[in-house]
């Protein structure tokens, strides 16, 4: 073990030097400050990525059954002379049968070892023999690494699951299949856990993917904050973690009635925004400007020619108009010059008539007729490039575009429809006029959680695509994505290849898909590989069976999880309808002192965390609201007032399950009687 990290502290010794002396490198020109730059940077993910792989560097071996051995860990090691491999990256092929030997498919093992480091040191090891053979006095066979890592505390951060991966999540993981990979599986199944190791083999495996960027979108910042450190753990550190409102870069604590949200999440909302854009494009009409002392005339049709062109030129309404712009000048130009060389024959044409000079004889273009020129060629011609110019600099001609073409800012145009009723009558047809009222805001109200996507959905319309896209994009918890948010994550990756992970049961009030097919539909049609996960490694045998009837109720179409787990029974205790607060003090003092240092979670009605905190229940455990446990856990759970949770909001039975499958150990229901 010592060598191994011998070698990891060589390699970022040498990273750093390697550093150090690009940075110290002469650079002249701009290109080589920059490309020294590039280098440097390059070099310092190298060394994060070499230091994230430090803690449980080496997590196992196989012993083949030819007597060969290779050692597992977070990343690969290599002999400097000879480049053979020390340890192999748990990515790699030759890792798989670290993750898919069993006794019946030994995959050419004799012995699969775990280890568990703590600093540099092996506390643990235990062995699993394949082949059949006995065990020797070098094989440790005892209990399982999975159940070792199970029954861990929690600790408020997620931990990476790479030394125990199950071969159904393995699977998924290692998958080639590079467009779109759903995984539906219930509570606690390692949804979280394959999607982020997901995003570390495609870091690994997908080099052009990797290069482009990796995103992982989950639900609020508390889910970020809890898978955090996993990642990082597996030495990378490249991956963005956002929410949809860092993806937009829009900040706003304001939320809209679950009704509003869900009608803004709907799918007619990109279209009544893209109809009424149409209206800022030259929806009909002639184009007049004037030049000099000279009106020009552009009719109807040509606007319209030059309106198709633009938008079928410049994905983003500003920027199309500036194609818009140039059309019009072009035709403009033309215009002037068809308009000139009427003038002049009329002029030649009186003169010749008053005179009896032929004025054609003078002008250079007789000259080169003589000479042999093309018989088409104009008779009077201008300096057009010249007048183009003129009239791209010109201030009559960008209010004259500026009339036909506005230039748009996102905002105004999310606030042009939800604050004219007029506008939502004529662009949503399909909602009910009560419907629409829902939907009607005031100019100064702040903008929403649920704007949030309308505003995405604006800037990509006025200003086209983002400026930031990934070459693969993991969401977790994706059964919460209205259509609206879809359409702005799938906006991030123009590969569409994704690993969406999810559990509709788990949907919360907003969400405005039943299932993957009617969620993707839009994106992908049928062209996504759905796996399903199904066992459980978080939640009790004991609290999945106290909440099959209420999977029945919320999801029956839902397969039932089985648990690797079992724990003590889960508890209900009555209150009277005004001594909860107390209960739940009561029951965490209990727990605390039962079972001290292990991570007790309260949850409750999202309207009930204030009057929580008011009582000091946070020295004792993390208050959760229901709407925002999605994903979390804890080795307790106390769950307040149930029916408050059910009632609190739309689909609250479902915000119920969630609350009531978080806990790896204990569960205690608080419920309170009815006045
Ligand atoms: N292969 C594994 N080895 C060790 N621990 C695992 C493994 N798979 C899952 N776990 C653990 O089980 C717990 C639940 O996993 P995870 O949060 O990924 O489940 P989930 O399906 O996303 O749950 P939910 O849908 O309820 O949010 C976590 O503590 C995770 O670390």
């Amino acid at each position: 073990m010592s060598s191994l990290y011998e070698v990891l502290a060589e390699r970022i010794s040498e990273a750093r030097e390697h550093r150090a002396s690009v940075l110290k490198a002469p650079a002249e020109s701009a290109g080589e400050v920059y490309e020294r730059e590039i280098a440097a940077e390059r070099l310092a993910k190298e060394i994060g990525r070499l230091e994230g792989a430090e803690k449980g560097l080496v997590f196992g071996r196989i012993d083949r059954t030819d007597g060969t051995a290779l050692r597992i860990g977070r990343i690969g090691l290599h002999t400097e002379e000879d480049d053979l491999p020390l340890l192999v990256d748990w990515r790699a092929k030759a890792a798989r049968p670290f993750y898919e030997a069993t006794p019946v498919h030994p995959m050419d093992l004799r012995r699969r070892r775990h280890l568990r480091l703590e600093e540099r040191t092996v506390v643990s090891v235990s062995d699993e023999l394949l082949d059949g053979t006995a065990p020797t006095d070098e094989d440790v066979v005892g209990d399982g690494p999975l159940t070792e890592a199970l029954s861990a505390r929690r600790t408020g951060r997620m931990h990476a699951a790479v030394a125990t991966l199950q071969a159904e999540q393995d699977e998924i993981v290692r998958s080639t299949h590079r467009g779109v990979t759903v995984v539906q599986g219930g509570p606690g199944t390692g949804k979280t856990v394959v999607a982020l190791h997901r995003a570390a083999y495609v870091l690994y495996a997908f080099p052009r993917a990797a290069e482009e960027g990796v995103l992982v979108v989950g639900p609020n910042a508390r889910f970020l904050d809890y898978i955090s450190q996993v990642l990082p753990s597996l030495g990378e550190n490249d991956v963005v973690l956002a929410t949809c409102r860092e993806l937009a870069g829009v900040s706003t604590d304001t939320a809209d009635p679950f009704e509003t949200a869900r009608l803004k999440g709907g799918p007619d909302l990109a279209d009544a925004l893209a109809g009424l854009l149409r209206v800022h494009q030259a929806p009909s009409g002639d184009f007049t400007v004037r030049v000099g002392r000279e009106p020009v005339h552009l009719p109807a049709g040509e606007v319209a020619a030059a309106r198709d062109a633009a938008v079928a030129a410049a994905p983003g309404h500003n920027p199309a108009r500036q194609v818009f712009k140039e059309l019009l000048v072009d035709a403009v130009a033309d215009a002037m010059q068809r308009d000139m060389g009427d003038l002049l024959e009329q002029i030649d044409a009186d003169a010749e008539r008053m005179s009896g000079i032929d004025l054609d004889r003078f002008t250079g273009a007789a000259r080169r007729r003589e000479e042999g020129a093309a018989e088409s060629a104009p008779v009077h011609e201008l300096d057009l490039d010249a007048i183009r110019a003129d009239l791209l600099e010109d201030g009559g001609v960008d209010r004259a575009v500026e009339a036909l073409w506005p230039r748009l800012v996102p905002g105004d145009l999310v606030k042009a429809l939800l604050t004219d009723a007029c506008a939502l009558a004529e662009h949503l047809p399909r909602l009910t006029a009560q419907d629409r009222s829902l939907l009607l805001r005031g100019p100064d109200a702040p903008w929403t959680d649920a704007d949030v996507p309308l505003l995405d959905e604006a800037a990509s319309l006025v200003d086209g695509p983002p400026e930031r896209s990934y070459g693969h994009v993991v969401v977790d918890e994706a059964q919460e994505l209205t259509a609206m948010q879809w359409r702005m994550i799938v906006r991030r990756c123009p590969a569409r290849a994704m690993t969406l992970v999810g559990d509709f049961a788990q949907a919360g009030p907003v969400a405005t898909a039943r299932d993957w097919k009617e969620a993707l539909g839009p994106h992908v049609g049928p062209r996504f590989e759905l796996h399903h996960l199904t066992v459980s490694y978080r939640t009790t045998q004991e609290i999945l069976d106290s909440v099959r009837d209420l999977l029945t109720r919320i999801a029956p179409d839902q397969r039932p999880t089985r648990s690797l787990r079992r724990g003590e029974s889960p508890r209900t205790l009555t209150t009277p309808a005004d001594g909860s607060v107390a209960a739940v003090v009561q029951e965490l003092r209990a727990q605390s002192t039962a079972h001290p240092g292990e991570l007790l979670g309260v949850i409750c009605a999202d309207a009930r965390v204030g009057e929580l905190k008011a009582r000091g229940i946070a020295r004792h455990a993390r208050i959760v609201p229901a709407s925002e446990a999605r994903g979390l856990e804890f080795d307790g759970v106390v769950v307040m007032d149930p029916e408050e949770i059910i009632t609190a909001r739309p689909g609250g039975e479902r915000d119920l399950y969630v609350a009531l499958t978080r806990a790896t150990k204990r569960l205690c229901t608080i419920a309170a009687q009815p006045a």
